[in-house]
């Protein structure tokens, strides 16, 4: 067990009344937490069942009470609650339901979550719904819940962007259809668990009453990323006594997407005038070039509280920037540095996207065991590969309907509904274009236009995988079609580029289209049967690597337009989770730029020229240094 600061010591003997600890990454929080736990039971004589601990996530709940089994439990066999604040709100309205007899279900079935809201959009905008879009939409519903958005909020942030204005407006219709559909159907999902219980609190004094003497003292961690709704639900069991104890970084702030509401800790002293504050400043984590350099980067945001930032360990290893020319000679390079570390690892992105050329690079050549919180294992499947593998597959078996059936109308090659069912509807052992070709009905320039066509498909049907996929975005049209259509389907030209950008990152070592699809396949396989157990290094986005520590990490896509995105109203939120990634990192971090990514020249991101400006000096080495040492 390590000794105390005397920071860390004066914030875990705090005893009653509000109290807000701000602390860096990797200064203890947890170590605290605990700590205060076993104060107030052992020296304030507080029942431990009655000192509630709220986490952000099951997992850290589950860590915490690891933490404490291991650390404190021989000495101190007490049972503390830890649970998230949801399961909190779940206790309240299952017992409230219990009470009542009413019968109201959770929708816990992601799947049949999914069934009624793309049926709801499907009604209002007679399409189907993508899973990228889903995703955007469970954030924004989440936010508006979270916050309290009213539709008037909503139209207020949109005000002066007409197209972005009616998207909001349309995302909020689309999200009361939702909450109304719940609503007949006694459904409730994470978010209504918040409403229902504020609802039931504020409607029983009873039940209030009840849930006040059963934890009349909380802990909350992570606080900045607690919401607006859940602070409500929070304050509600708290007062009036206020036993309210947070711990918080609002430096790693990184939900504001989903509601997260760290302006309340902005505010805390003035709501709670008692309110006693702590400060931990001593980050025992870090490499002290870590720990300068991610301070440095973080005072460039100004919505913050400003605090100091000392690295207890001594200054080893500047943070490492590298300059490749694209995402395959990068993968390579990761995959040659992976084994050259012992200890943990990680591979860190912005986006969920940037795992699979990793793992394609790192399956073929690490001898690691690793493991990817969250894998992409639908984008395996996406409809965009599955567009590439017809192509392909046309190519190589001219006499596939199938394949013809579904690229069709995503070639250049103008074919029309009327030419495509002629052709299927014709029993003949040709192939699907020669069968185009010989329609009676064609104009001399539409024969002409479709026997290019044919031409091009002979000429993929030779070429390696990654110069197929680039024929086919290209000398075949994909691209154009992708350009005129992506939008439609929920998709920016961005997310477009980025997967074709990963699917020729796999496709680059491969020499045929037969090991391209395999190599797919198995990827499938691979991704499926990964196992958390003993990895030695995780492959996670950041979002997901938060609380986490490792030896080494590599930051990756720290590119212009990708990281930061281009939002600038979100730029603050983007360099917290900057922030956060470089702050996982114990011994070592590689901050990762490629220079040709989405199909063009890509500039540095501002994080790397923010990581340059510190005074913790830092390695630089660039792709021409990287092969020449290579050599
Ligand atoms: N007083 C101390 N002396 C030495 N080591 C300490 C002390 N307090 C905590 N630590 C160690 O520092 C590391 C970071 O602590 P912890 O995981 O609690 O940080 P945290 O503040 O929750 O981090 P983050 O917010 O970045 O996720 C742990 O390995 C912990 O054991």
């Amino acid at each position: 067990m390590s000794m105390l600061t005397a920071h860390q010591l004066a914030a875990s003997r705090h005893f009653e009344g509000p109290a807000l600890t701000l602390a860096i990454p990797g200064s203890g929080k947890t170590t605290l937490l605990l700590h205060r736990l076993i104060y107030l039971a052992d020296e304030c004589d507080i029942p431990p069942e009655q000192i509630l601990t709220l986490t952000f996530s099951k997992a850290s709940a589950g860590d915490m009470r690891r933490r404490y089994d291991s650390l404190f439990a021989d000495k101190y066999p007490y049972r503390f609650p830890f649970m998230t604040i949801h399961r909190f709100a779940y206790d309240i309205l299952k017992q409230y339901l219990n009470g009542t007899g009413q019968k109201m279900q959770l929708l816990e079935d992601s799947r049949k979550k999914f069934a009624i809201i793309a049926e709801l959009y499907r009604n209002r905008h007679q399409e189907p719904l993508t899973e990228d879009v889903y995703e955007t939409l469970l954030n924004a519903f989440g936010r508006y819940y979270n916050l309290k958005l009213s539709e008037s909020d909503v139209q207020a942030e949109n005000g002066d962007q007409k197209n972005v204005k009616k998207t909001a407006l349309d995302t909020y219709a689309l999200f009361k259809a939702y909450h109304r559909y719940k609503k007949q159907h006694q459904l409730f999902d994470f978010d209504d668990m918040l409403l229902y219980a504020i609802k039931i609190l504020d409607q029983n004094p009873k039940a209030l009453a009840f849930f006040r003497n059963r934890f009349p003292f909380i802990q909350v961690d992570e606080a900045q990323d607690t919401s607006k709704l859940q602070f409500e639900l929070i304050e509600k069991i708290a007062a009036p006594r206020h036993n309210l104890f947070l711990v918080a970084d609002d430096d790693q702030s990184i939900y504001g997407f989903r509601g997260a509401y760290p302006q309340y800790l902005l505010d805390f002293p003035k709501r709670f005038k008692s309110a006693s504050a702590y400060y931990l400043e001593d980050n025992f984590r870090s490499d002290a070039y870590i720990v300068d350099t991610a301070a440095g980067v973080i005072a460039e945001n100004k919505v913050r509280y400003e605090k100091a930032m000392h690295a207890a360990r001594p200054a080893v290893n500047p943070p490492a920037i590298h300059l490749f020319d694209d995402i395959i000679e990068r993968n390579t390079f990761i995959a040659d540095q992976l084994h050259t570390y012992s200890g943990s690892k990680a591979i860190l992105y912005r986006n969920r996207i940037s795992a699979l050329s990793l793992i394609a690079a790192l399956s073929d050549t690490v001898t690691d065991s690793f493991y990817i919180k969250d894998p992409p294992i639908q984008e395996l499947s996406h409809w965009m590969i599955e567009d590439i593998k017809a192509f392909m597959t046309l190519a190589m078996i001219p006499q596939d309907l199938e394949a013809f059936k579904r690229i069709a109308f995503r070639t250049n090659g103008y074919i029309s509904r009327e030419m495509v069912n002629s052709v299927l509807n014709q029993i003949s052992m040709r192939g699907a274009l020669d069968r185009l070709i010989e329609l009676p009905y064609l104009e001399d320039y539409q024969t002409r236009t479709l026997e290019g066509l044919k031409s091009r498909f002979e000429m993929l049907s030779r070429l390696r995988p990654y110069d197929a996929i680039h024929f086919i975005e290209t000398d075949l049209g994909y691209l154009d079609y992708l350009r005129q259509n992506g939008e439609r389907f929920g998709y920016t030209m961005q997310a477009i580029r980025t997967r074709l950008d990963a699917y020729k990152a796999i496709a680059k070592p491969l020499t045929s289209t037969v090991a391209f699809f395999s190599k797919l396949e198995a990827l499938k396989e691979t991704l499926v049967n990964l196992n958390q157990a003993d990895a030695e290094t995780t492959l996670s986005t950041i979002h997901g690597a938060k609380g986490l520590e490792f030896d080494t990490v590599f930051i990756i896509d720290i590119n212009a337009h990708i990281f930061p995105s281009d939002d600038p109203g979100l730029l603050e939120e983007e360099r917290r989770l900057f922030y956060v990634a470089l702050t996982r990192a114990k011994d070592a971090v590689h901050l990762c730029h490629a220079d040709f990514v989405n199909g063009g020249y890509n500039e540095a991101s501002i994080f790397i020229d923010s990581v340059r400006r510190q005074d913790a000096s830092e390695t630089v080495s660039d792709s021409a240094e990287i092969k020449t040492a290579s050599r």
